[in-house]
């Protein structure tokens, strides 16, 4: 055993628990075979962490629980059933590592915002416009963004805005992959406060999918260790430190090394 990261563990609490999503046999081919026969569940309001070397298949998970990509076999079940990525537009949400990405570059933040109160929830631009603004507060933004072109943020800020967008969909499921790791420490503490409140106040469940080991200690619940295609490890941090398997034991090094 084992060395443990130098970060104050700080597990909230977990309401009720009922089980929202389901990966049985799943498994994703290109060329080769990146997923191979993976069974794995996320809880409501659970925080499931992934981890594992680059390039052991996160992203492309993270892909097929949002259901931007299909799965070669196996299914993915929503609530016990198979889903329906098309009706589970609400439940399902995913954040990128570089947020730019899910912004459209002649659409004004205020658009942005105010697309899911008019497509979920029906609302005119006026009753939108004062939710957007509570929002904005939450997430440590000002009304100024509003009439600004993504190009004219900075990551953070963009990243603060897709944070804000999950917040007015409120879905049950958040993927975040690797959402922190190009943002600096401040601001990646920021973001994790605010999706720890997402998990408080509204239940969410989140599949957070990080290099960065302290995060995932201080935010995950549960943490899948992917190597080769392959779950080889699955528990709290607390376990993974136990775990006798040397690429656990390697990842959990070098976190500590780089830390
Ligand atoms: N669309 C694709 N077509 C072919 N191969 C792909 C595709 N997407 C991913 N891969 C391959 O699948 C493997 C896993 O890639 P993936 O991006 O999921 O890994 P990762 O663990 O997220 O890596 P990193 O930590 O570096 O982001 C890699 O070998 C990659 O080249």
């Amino acid at each position: 055993m084992l060395l443990s990261i130098p970060i104050q563990s700080h597990y909230y609490e977990r309401k009720r628990i009922m089980r929202l999503f389901e990966a049985k046999d799943l498994t994703k081919k290109y060329d080769k075979t990146v997923l191979n026969h993976l069974d794995f569940s996320i809880d409501e309001g659970e925080v499931v962490g992934i981890i594992g070397v680059s390039g052991c298949g996160k992203s492309t998970l993270a892909r097929l629980v949002s259901g931007i990509e299909k799965p070669s076999s196996g299914s993915l079940l929503y609530q016990g059933k198979t889903v329906d990525f098309k009706k589970s537009r609400k439940d399902i949400q995913l954040i990128l590592q570089n947020p730019i990405e899910s912004f459209s570059p002649r659409m004004k933040i205020k658009q942005f915002l105010y697309e899911p109160y008019h497509y979920f929830y029906h609302l005119n631009k006026k009753e939108a416009m004062t939710a957007i603004k509570k929002i904005l507060e939450q997430v440590g933004m000002d009304e100024t963004c509003l009439g600004k072109y993504p190009h004219e943020l900075s990551g953070g800020q963009l990243q603060r805005i897709s944070i804000a967008r999950a917040l007015i969909i409120q879905p049950q499921l958040l993927i975040c992959d690797e959402i922190t790791s190009s943002l600096d420490q401040v601001i990646q503490r920021d973001i994790i406060e605010l999706l720890k409140q997402c998990v408080y106040k509204y239940h969410m469940a989140i599949l957070f999918v990080s290099h960065d080991l302290s995060l995932v200690h201080e935010f995950c619940h549960q943490v899948l260790v992917l190597n080769d295609g392959k779950i080889i490890e699955k528990g709290t941090i607390q376990q993974l430190y136990k775990s006798e398997n040397e690429v656990v034991q390697n990842l959990l090094k070098a976190a500590y090394l780089n830390g």
